[in-house]
């Protein structure tokens, strides 16, 4: 039996994400992209989604939205919060599941997406790669076993284009340590530090976050105890793990109508 392929719209599709996931979409077997998005000015507008890859896919970027996912089943959003609460709210009008790899939401933001992700299927994650995904895993077991007389850090360093601080992926590193050690991370987490600061108080999680050059996304988690550190690190030398993981992601969806869903259960953690 065969399944018809999985119709694919890319939303920044001039942006570094955007062109890795259209050339990720036009590689794989199994998808076709159906449409690219873009914020209005953007000198993409009105060129081929395949033009810098020297292609032509007869999908012309656009920032009419219903445009842009008229042919889509699923849109893979790399933006920004409010460009993507924009996408959300076209996508649960015109039926079109999503795929959210945007960074950098309020509380307030995230609430509208759970409340959207009741009428149309929605995967977020700050990170699709499957190994930070497992390191996720690892933090949760590490936290466990080494909660007492360790100092907790997480330590990001990204590239210089890059607009929120720290990155998701630090946070939901952040998330799982607090959780994995009963503590809430609103409540602990110190982002920064300058001056005289006092000795470091045992219960918060620190962060520490580096930009510069073109460095695509390194994560440490340190545990700092006496005698001895542990360090749990991922670092990303190409965005093809986060193309990779999106339409593992997309795929997902098309087996849900509705609901908010992560990357644990696109990959069955
Ligand atoms: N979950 C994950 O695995 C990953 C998440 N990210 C996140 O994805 C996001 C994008 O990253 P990256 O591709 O590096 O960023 P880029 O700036 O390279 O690309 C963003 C794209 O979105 C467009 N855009 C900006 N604002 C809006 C808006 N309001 N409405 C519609 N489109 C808009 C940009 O257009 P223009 O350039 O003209 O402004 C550009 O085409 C970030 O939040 C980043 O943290 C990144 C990598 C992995
Ligand atoms: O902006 C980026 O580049 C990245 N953003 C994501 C984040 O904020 O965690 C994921 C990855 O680290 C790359």
């Amino acid at each position: 039996m065969s399944t018809a392929p999985l119709r694919v719209a890319v939303a920044g599709a001039s942006g570094r994400m955007g062109r890795m996931l259209i050339e990720a979409v036009q590689a794989a077997d199994d998808c076709v992209l159906a449409g690219a998005l873009d914020i209005p000015g953007s000198p993409a507008l009105g060129h081929d989604a395949t033009a810098w890859l020297g292609q032509t896919s007869g999908v012309v970027i656009t920032a009419d939205l219903d445009q842009g996912l008229s042919g889509a089943e699923v849109l893979i959003d790399f933006t920004r919060p409010e460009g993507t609460l924009a996408h959300l709210a076209a996508c649960r009008r015109l039926g079109v599941k999503l795929v959210i790899g945007t960074t950098g939401f309020t509380e307030a933001h995230k609430a509208e997406i759970a409340a959207a992700a009741q009428h149309t299927a929605v995967v977020m994650a700050p990170n699709m790669s499957v190994g930070v995904n497992v390191v996720l895993r690892l933090l949760d077991m590490a936290a466990r076993a080494l909660n007492q007389g360790y100092d907790i850090e997480v330590i990001e360093a990204h590239h210089r284009h890059k607009v929120d601080a720290p990155s998701g992926t630090a946070l939901a590193m952040g998330e799982v340590v607090a959780a994995a050690l009963g503590r809430d991370l609103k409540d602990c987490a110190v982002y920064g530090r300058e001056g005289h600061t006092g000795a470091r108080d045992p219960s918060t999680i620190g962060f520490a976050t580096v930009r510069g050059g073109d460095i695509v996304g390194d994560h440490t988690v340190l545990f700092a105890g006496i005698g001895e550190r542990i360090e749990i690190s991922h670092k990303a030398s190409s965005r093809v793990g986060y193309a990779q993981g999106s339409l593992r992601a997309a795929r997902f969806l098309r087996g849900h109508a509705s609901g908010l869903f992560g990357m644990t259960e696109v990959l069955g953690l």
